[in-house]
């Protein structure tokens, strides 16, 4: 069917839109016109799908449907469920990776022009707007940096040419690393053949490194014919490529040096020759300034340059010979080294970023190993009307990732496709393979030509898909001598052998390398070839991608004049010929568009069916079919050995959509668990530290016992009854206890020494106690070694008419109901008016009395309460003055006397104070040389002075002083 003659655009969009891939394909022819025509006349549509292929036609012009809105139409949705879009296959690839953790792929191919770059690059922005909704600063910074390495390796890997304004001169794979939260934390760049530049720069820039702004100036811009871009504005890339540069931390001092290496193979390619001897065919320099201006650009010497430029040293039967160039080696010698220096300072940019990206050094807490998603930006089949050996490279690597997607598409079923392993093989085998051969006429000694290596591809390739004209005698558009066909899987390609040796070597002389490096390097070790270095880097790239799950934009570039209205019919169809669409057509239409292994399909979906959730115990296959019907699709499906086929992608979608349904409750009920879990384990951690805890003090407690009992296993028989020994500092846990267990052995003690004192000897003892308490120690002699009677006037011992005393003592306790008398005592008082009387005191529980010895102890004046007592002060000598300070201002100042001279303050103290606590009640007693008083409410100071032994005590006044005489 023609383009044009087809059925109505309207009719197909909904069909691919609405899933009905299937119906789609019923014709492959119908399918790959449909795609086309629908993506061309549909406005701005340019995506199609085809199976799970997005196909990209180039807009050539900006279309508005990236931006955040169109984020959102497609963020985690299903591919099917919008319109085609590649938004749906880059977020398809992120859901993939982040679902089934599994590494996943994106090949984006095409031929040159047809969007590949812009399509990684849409892609790259997609995931970076859908990633790191926690905003982390780290993660950010990876995002940025990750797309502005895209801006640097542009500026040096781009050019112009007549095919694509931008067009990128290498393939690129970049792996994006993610943390397990689906973030990108880093990448890693791989750049794949690299063919082997100036307005931007600013005006001084452009004089140090002696460049013209004119890019027609220069031999290597100028091969392009129109060096000029309107598309491209040189000022701004300029300033975008330096601001990429400071995001990835290169250094001033490299950016520099790289504008300077760029300078040197401009100034290169100018670099013209004059012959200098017609005979040898020898040439030299025609312009000593640009050779010097060069010179100084790579830091070597103008001579040294000169003559490395021009002649090379050769080993000739065993001897060294310096062989001058002819004209055409040296511009070889030339050419070969600007791109020498060109791919070396490209491979130095790869390897910088690398550094950069790389996910240990992103900051971002990157442990283990994370998921990938790839993505390969490479050149598509190249059909030209001179091909050479960079266009076998080319195709051969397409080949290979045909032969991926081919491998990775097909169903169990019988498929008729293009197997196109046989190509590879044709290419790539060793010895027998095409490469193999040039290496061999490589490495020949001699002159081997380019017809050499024909011949010997003709005697040894034995393949229907090579032919030449010597196997193809009557076929006139192979060139004797000159080119060779294969029969690729997108259609034949003749090549021209022309420069296939001289390519394949890729020859720099040694010299070249000894000037830059500076020293002599020899190296008896042959460098890989040209072919078979790009060989290994596309076998290690398709092992790569074949452990992703790939997910593939094939790219189509509408016309060669870069219009957005013109659609030229026979360069798409034949692209899509050569895209592999329609072997992925076939093989979809034919098989299933999903396929998995029992375990994981079962593993994977599980959960939607009450019979397999969450364990299934019988085999796996019939847990697969409970699944599939408790869904109702049993004939969408077919079982295989090993592995369950689903045909339509509805199916799968309705599968995936039950799954994200359960999700939610699978994920509480997971996190029940595990929180049960993780309280349970804290519960068993927090049982076991109190048991340990527990433990712990009563070993500690029980040592500190046994440590006691050791210490007071003799306690009774020491005279202080373990007074002196020093306990042991308790654990924390026992203080209390220890405090009650001090108390406990003090009161033992006690017992134990009172137990030896007679049971009414007890009061006193208190008495004596409570003024040792009180006395602290201030009064040497407090009469402690006497038995203390304390109503020593009822005694005969110191009063000769007891009854007397007696007598009044029960009348005044009949009258004034006191209880006890706690103390008494002849005294010498003195008083307000200095006057001085020899008296007795009775001190009782209730007054304080004085009386009159020689009146038969009448009372002088009713008692005074002892209430009214806020005081006691003695002196700290053996004097007997006492002063009890009363509350109305009037003290009592007296001696106490006794006709033993016995020493009674100390009792007084004692009697006192006890019955004060005895009350609850403390008495203030002050021990001082200078008593204070107040007699008739004023303010007196009372001293002791010593009188001579033979007297009695005697008080006498001093100026405002009271003095007690006390006979020593
Ligand atoms: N989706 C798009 N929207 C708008 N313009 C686009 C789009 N895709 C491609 N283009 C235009 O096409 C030009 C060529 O695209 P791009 O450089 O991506 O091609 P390519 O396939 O990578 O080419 P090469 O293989 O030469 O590097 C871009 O510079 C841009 O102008």
């Amino acid at each position: 069917m023609q383009i044009g003659t087809l059925c109505n655009s309207m009719q197909i969009g909904i069909l691919c839109n609405s899933m009905q891939i299937g119906t789609l394909c019923n014709s492959i022819q119908i399918a790959i016109d449909c795609i086309l025509i629908y993506s061309r006349y549909e406005k701005n549509r340019i995506y199609t799908y085809i199976g799970e292929v997005v196909v990209s036609v180039n807009p050539y012009k900006t279309v508005d449907i990236y931006n955040q809105t169109y984020v959102d139409h497609y963020k985690g949705r299903e591919i099917y469920e919008r319109p085609p879009h590649i938004f749906a296959l880059a977020d398809s690839a992120y859901k993939t990776m982040k679902r089934k953790s599994r590494d996943t792929c994106i090949v984006i191919s095409g031929e040159s022009g047809s969007g590949k770059t812009e399509a990684s690059k849409i892609i790259m922005r997609y995931i970076s707007a859908v990633t790191n909704v926690s905003g982390r600063k780290e993660v950010e910074r990876v995002k940025d940096v990750l797309i502005k390495s895209n801006v640097i390796l542009e500026a040096f890997g781009n050019a112009k040419t007549n095919r694509n304004d931008n067009s990128s001169r290498f393939g690129k794979y970049m792996d994006i690393n993610f943390d397990f939260k689906g973030d990108p934390i880093g990448g890693h760049i791989n750049n794949y053949l690299l063919e082997k530049l100036l307005s931007g720069s600013p005006d001084q820039k452009l004089e140090e490194m002696k460049l013209s702004r004119n890019p027609d100036e220069y031999h290597f811009i100028r091969q392009g014919g129109s060096p000029k871009c309107s598309t491209i504005n040189d000022q701004s890339d300029y300033k975008a490529v330096m601001g990429a540069m400071k995001t990835l931390n290169f250094a001033f001092k490299h950016a520099e040096t790289l504008w300077k290496i760029v300078a040197a193979v401009l100034h290169m390619g100018n670099m013209e020759y004059d012959t200098v001897d017609e005979v040898h065919d020898t040439v030299g320099v025609r312009d000593a300034h640009s050779l010097k201006n060069l010179a100084g650009l790579l830091s070597v010497g103008p001579e040294d340059l000169k003559k490395a430029l021009t002649s090379r040293v050769i080993a000739a039967g065993g001897n060294i010979v310096n062989k001058e160039f002819t004209k055409s080696e040296a511009f070889y010698a030339r050419d070969a080294f600007a791109k020498a220096i060109y791919d070396r300072m490209f491979s130095w940019i790869v390897t910088r970023i690398n550094e950069v990206i790389d996910p240990k050094e992103s900051g971002t807490g990157y442990i283990g190993k994370g998921t990938v998603i790839g993505v390969l930006d490479i050149y598509g089949f190249e059909i030209f009307e001179n091909n050479s050996f960079e266009q076998l490279c080319i195709n051969y690597c397409n080949e290979k990732l045909q032969q991926l997607f081919i491998e990775l598409g097909i169903a169990w079923v019988h498929v008729e496709y293009f197997n196109n392993k046989i190509i590879c093989d044709l290419i790539e085998q060793p010895h027998k393979g095409i490469l193999a051969i040039l290496d061999e006429a490589c490495l020949n000694v001699g002159k081997v030509t380019d017809e050499m290596f024909l011949t010997a591809m003709t005697q040894k390739l034995k393949s229907d898909r090579f032919t030449c004209r010597a196997l193809s005698p009557a076929d006139k558009t192979l060139e004797h001598n000159r080119d060779f066909r294969i029969r690729h899987y997108a259609g034949d390609v003749s090549y021209s052998v022309v420069g296939f040796i001289d390519k394949n070597k890729d020859t720099l002389f040694q010299d070249l390398k000894r000037l830059l490096y500076n020293r002599y390097i020899h190296t008896t070790k042959r460098p890989l070839t040209a072919g078979t270095n790009f060989k290994n880097s596309i076998v290690a790239l398709v092992d790569h991608l074949a452990t992703k799950e790939p997910h593939y934009v094939r790219c189509v570039k509408p016309n060669d004049i870069k219009s957005p209205s013109n659609f030229d019919e026979v360069r798409v169809k034949h692209q899509v010929m050569y895209l592999g669409l329609l072997e992925n057509v076939r093989v979809r239409r034919a098989g299933f568009v999903y396929r998995a292994k029992y375990s994981r399909f079962l593993d994977r979906y599980k959960l939607i069916c009450k019979s397999t959730w969450p364990n299934f115990h019988g085999n796996q296959v019939d847990g697969v079919k409970l699944i599939i019907k408790s869904q109702g699709f049993e004939k969408d499906v077919a079982y295989g050995k090993s592995k369950i086929f689903i045909r339509s992608p509805q199916t799968l979608f309705s599968l995936e959509e039950a799954r994200d349904k359960y999700i939610p409750y699978i994920i509480v009920f997971l996190q029940k668990l595990w929180r049960g879990g993780l309280a349970r384990r804290k519960a068993r951690q927090m049982r076991a530290i109190y048991l340990i805890m527990a433990k712990f003090k009563r070993y500690k407690m029980r040592s500190y016992i046994v440590s006691l009992v050791q210490l007071f296993r003799n306690v009774r028989n020491m005279r202080d009854y373990g007074k002196s020994i020093k306990w042991p500092n308790p654990p924390q846990v026992l203080a209390g206890l220890v405090l009650q267990l001090h108390k406990v052995h003090n009161r033992w003690r006690a017992n134990m020494i009172l137990k030896k004192v007679p049971r009414p000897e007890w009061p006193m003892l208190q008495t004596k106690c409570t003024a040792q308490d009180v006395l602290k120690g201030q009064r040497a002699d407090w009469g402690y070694r006497r038995k203390w009677e304390g109503n020593y006037l009822a005694s005969s011992k110191d009063n000769n008419s007891t009854v007397d005393f007696v007598t009044k003592a029960n009348a005044l306790k009949a009258s004034d109901h006191f209880s006890e008398i706690l103390f008494s005592s002849y005294i010498k008082k003195t008083n307000k008016h200095n006057q001085t009387a020899d008296r007795a005191i009775v001190i009782t529980d209730k007054f304080i009395y004085k009386l009159d010895p020689k009146k038969k102890y009448k009372s002088l004046r009713h008692g005074i309460s002892i209430g009214d007592v806020t005081g006691l002060s003695i002196t700290p000598d053996a004097d007997q003055l006492s002063v009890i300070h009363l509350k109305d201002g009037n003290d009592l100042v007296v001696c106490l006397q006794n006709p033993s001279r016995e020493e009674r303050v100390g009792e007084l103290v004692g009697s006192l104070s006890r019955f004060f606590r005895r009350n609850h009640k403390e008495l203030p007693v002050t021990v001082a040389k200078q008593i204070k008083c107040s007699l008739g409410s004023k303010a007196r100071q009372i001293l002791v002075k010593p009188s001579p032994a033979n007297g009695g005590p005697t008080f006498r006044k001093e100026g405002n002083i009271l003095v007690l005489m006390w006979p020593q």
